[in-house]
């Protein structure tokens, strides 16, 4: 995102400075002529006074009065508040929403061009609160700006009034104004804190929903256990929030309020004190009057917004914190790898963001070197580092040292995307696509379908307009509709983060001897994670990792004794005739 740290103001300039402009102008005009309505309806008052028949003229709808000038331009005028103050919030209204929308997109292409452990490490809870909430508090802010300037420009013109009437008057109300904006800042101060919590909270909040939704079947089981998570992860930090929250608007509107205060404190000087010192004819005592009676609206209207300008603030700080990670981007310029027939990395290693450990997780430096066409086993214990190491060979996660190479070319930020682009991955968590998102021919489509019935997957899902119909299968299932559409991606290097651990015996040895034997002769490169020691002979090479470390690295002799026989139905598996068709 370009605009960083941009104010709310500054987020409508930039998505459109033409309209705000105009909607600025239209909003200070319809300030501009509420603030003569006081001085006209005044003189209109005073035309009257000197007609004979002044008492009924005193009436505002009197016909005589109607039908002059002054009346006629008094109802012109407020015609043409309406129209300009209605145009410049509905103007501002739009900028808002297209602003906000485009902004949305914005940290969406930021989210998706982050570092991988810096999504990790924010979280889905956080950067769904900020693409929701934080957003919206943004926007709301954003609409109040029409009503701020439309404020504004009237207590100006209300001011200038009073300069004409009396420039004593003026002095001492502009003073009164600017003392009560310093005396504001202390409560606007004092909030923001109190909203920033409440805030913090929200995300706290989110993340309970979330344990909620995933956890559901954990909770379902446990009345206990459900009533204590619900409590603690959702209804006080929510309680919390809102207590926070209401602290802040009670004392937003508390000194809103006091403004009112301070007009009739500005009435009662002007009126009781001030002629003590200066002399003040009456009408003109009346004028002023009336002006600070009409300015006080306006002024709270102002101080009432800001409750809602100081949240789309602290939302705004929310969006701008996403700006400090990094982003990858695809360079307009680069060097992209065609033909390679060796990956190696040598020295690349990782640590885990702290996250309160003293020694968080860290993947001692590996130097490996992988071939097209060779089936890689990374075997080792529970959190040996195994799925570390896999998301530093997938180029996920950018490792701390050393280099990676394609053949001889390194790599760099100027081609590591195009380097990602020749690797498939399916890790542990992956997440089912119900769509290809590419464009497929019509022979793609019979190579989804025989790979559907090869995978057992014919009747369970089919594939119609480049959707799958379902994607709600068995868990065993569903990794083999993400394994089908790894296989129709066509990428040069394959990673299985435990892709067998939940298939049957059946697949998991079809798994093993039929379609990695395939990606081999279709020269692929395959790193596989894994645990089933059954198969460790159907690697060419198994690389050994113990507490964050490469102990060892062995090239398999393929052992006649061992070679598993695959069933009839194992054999039904046609993975050379899919690649045939
Ligand atoms: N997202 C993360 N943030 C912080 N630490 C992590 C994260 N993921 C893993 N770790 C740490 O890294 C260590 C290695 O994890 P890794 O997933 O690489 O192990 P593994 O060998 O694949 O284990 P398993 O066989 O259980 O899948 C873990 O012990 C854990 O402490």
């Amino acid at each position: 995102m370009r605009n960083k740290k941009s104010s709310i103001v500054s987020l409508l300039f930039n998505f459109s400075p033409k309209l705000l402009f105009i909607s600025v102008v239209i909003g200070a005009l319809s300030g501009a002529l509420y603030s003569l309505i006081i001085p006209l309806a005044i003189s209109g008052i005073e035309a009257t006074e000197t007609r004979p028949d002044s008492a009924s003229a005193l009436n505002f709808l009197n016909a005589d009065m109607f039908s002059g000038n002054q009346g006629m331009l008094f109802f012109t005028m407020v015609g043409f508040i309406l129209f300009t103050k209605a145009l410049s919030v509905i103007l501002v209204n739009n900028i808002a929403k297209s602003a906000t929308a485009e902004l949305k997109v914005k940290i969406v292409k930021k989210i998706n061009t982050m570092k991988l452990d810096d999504v990790e490490n924010l979280g889905f809870s956080r950067l769904l609160n900020i693409l929701t909430d934080d957003v919206n508090r943004v926007a709301g802010a954003a609409t109040a700006i029409p009503m701020v300037v439309v404020s504004t420009v009237t207590i100006i013109g209300m001011l200038g009034y009073l300069a004409f009437l009396n420039v004593i008057v003026f002095f001492v109300v502009l003073a009164a104004i600017f003392f009560g904006i310093f005396l504001f800042q202390i409560p606007v101060g004092m909030v923001q804190g109190l909203y920033q919590q409440a805030r913090k909270l929200k995300d706290t909040i989110q993340e309970g929903i979330q344990g909620l939704v995933y956890g559901a079947f954990e909770l379902k089981l446990d009345e206990r256990k459900s009533k204590n998570y619900i409590k603690e992860e959702i209804i006080e930090p929510q309680e919390k929030s809102v207590k926070l929250e209401k602290i802040g608007d009670a004392i937003i509107h508390l000194a809103g309020t006091s403004s009112d205060l301070l007009s009739f404190f500005i009435i009662g000087g002007i009126v009781f004190i001030l002629p003590a010192y200066i002399e003040l004819p009456v009408a003109n005592s009346f004028g002023i009057v009336m002006a600070l009676l009409y300015i006080a609206g306006p002024v709270a209207g102002i101080l009432g917004m800001l409750q809602q300008m100081e949240m789309g603030k602290v939302a705004l700080k929310r969006i701008h914190e996403l700006e400090d990670c990094e982003e990858e981007k695809y360079p307009e310029t680069s060097t992209s790898i065609t033909q390679w027939s060796k990956y190696s990395v040598q020295g690349i290693s990782y640590q885990y963001d702290k996250k309160g450990l003293d020694s968080p997780f860290s993947l001692k430096p590996v130097s490996l070197s992988f071939e097209r066409g060779q089936i890689n086993f990374i075997v080792g214990g529970n959190g040996s580092g195994k799925s570390t190491l896999s998301k530093l060979l997938s180029l996920h996660y950018r490792s701390f040292s050393g280099k990676i190479f394609f053949d001889n070319i390194r790599l760099t930020d100027e081609n590591i995307c195009f380097a990602r682009e020749k690797i498939s991955v399916i890790y542990s968590d992956y997440f089912l696509f119900r769509k290809l998102y590419r464009q497929h021919s019509e022979a793609d489509e019979m190579k989804v379908n025989a790979y559907l019935h090869a995978l057992g997957l014919a009747g369970k899902t089919e594939f119609v307009d480049g959707y799958f119909t379902t994607t709600d299968l068995s868990d065993g299932q569903r990794r083999r509709l993400a394994l089908l559409v790894a296989l129709i991606e066509d990428k040069d290097i394959y990673i299985f983060d435990e892709w067998a651990a939940d298939q049957d015996p059946v697949f998991k040895s079809v798994f093993y001897q039929k379609i990695l034997p395939d990606m081999k002769k279709d020269n692929k490169l395959v790193i596989v994670i894994t645990h089933d020691d059954r198969y460790f002979d159907c690697a060419d090479r198994v690389i050994f990792m113990e507490d964050g470390a490469l102990v060892d690295v062995k090239q398999v002799q393929p052992s006649k004794t061992t070679v598993h026989a695959l069933s009839q139905r194992e054999g039904d598996f046609i993975l050379d005739d899919v690649t045939a068709t």
